[in-house]
């Protein structure tokens, strides 16, 4: 079962063409890692996948009404500012939004997935302080469990592990691995390509104003399109620790 589909995706911005003619499902169970170089276009593609800027194709989560998308796919954006100092437990407990009714409060089933998503973040005991005087990846971690917390059978997330340190880089990136055990999935882009091997089932390569690649990391990430879309050698093993991906020069 499809979770999205998109067919010959573009958008123009400026007046020329991010990208175009970009096709590609999301099924349940996925980590789908987003990669490419800085400017490629990957925030552009989740925010028009998401039907949040105009674009030329189809997508079938754009089309859907915007209570259903919400409760379809969860959305992190790039930007992390906590605009306001309420508690971090009442972040976390906006995701919850989209499966109340107008007035319902929240009741035990929103209160336990907002438990849960702050568990599975490791801010159970930061949760009654107030989220705009957290650290930057605290923030960032606060947001993620916001999206956990929405409970969708898919979450869109733009960089979520950019200024997270290493054992929270992981440790997120093993949650969205435990949403895809438990049939969920997960659209991430991400520029350690080192942990998108490791952590995601599938790549979606994006440069040169389209999709370059689709498919397995090893395979996607093979040394002639790292050397043209990256400009960087790497050095690649299936070892017994699992793939280890480790990018090592610039070749331009
Ligand atoms: N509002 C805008 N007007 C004009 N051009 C824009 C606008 N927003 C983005 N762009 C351009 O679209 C291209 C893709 O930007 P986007 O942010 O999607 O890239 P990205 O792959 O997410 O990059 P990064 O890895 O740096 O976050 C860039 O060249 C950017 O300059």
């Amino acid at each position: 079962m499809s979770l999205v589909s998109v067919t010959d995706l573009g958008v123009r911005m400026g007046g020329r063409a991010v990208f175009s003619d970009v096709s590609f499902e999301i099924g349940a169970g996925e980590v789908v890692g987003l990669i490419g170089p800085n400017g490629a276009g990957k925030t552009t593609l989740m925010r028009a996948l998401l039907g949040l800027l105009p674009f030329e194709g189809q997508s079938t989560l754009a089309a859907l009404p915007a209570a259903e998308r919400a409760r379809l796919a969860a959305w992190m954006p790039q930007s992390r500012e906590i605009a306001w100092p309420v508690s971090v437990e009442t972040v976390v407990m906006l995701g919850r939004v989209p499966h109340l009714g107008t007035l319902q409060r929240p009741g035990e089933e929103d209160r336990a997935r907002v438990a849960a998503a702050l568990e599975r973040m490791e801010l159970a005991e930061m949760r009654d302080r107030p989220a705009t005087q957290l650290s930057g990846g605290e923030q960032a971690r606060v947001l993620i469990a916001r999206a956990l917390a929405q409970d969708t059978p898919l979450l869109i997330a733009d960089e979520p592990i950019a200024g997270l340190d290493p054992a929270h880089q992981i440790s997120t990136m093993q949650s969205f691995a435990a949403l895809a055990d438990v049939g969920k999935s997960v659209l991430v882009s991400m520029h350690d390509l080192g942990l998108a091997v490791r952590h995601c089932t599938r790549l979606v390569l994006l440069g040169e104003g389209r999709m370059i690649a689709d498919g397995p990391p090893g395979e996607v990430l093979t040394p002639e399109r790292l050397a043209r879309v990256f400009g960087i050698s790497a050095w690649y093993k299936v070892t017994e620790e699992g793939p280890v991906y480790q990018p090592l020069e610039v070749l331009r």
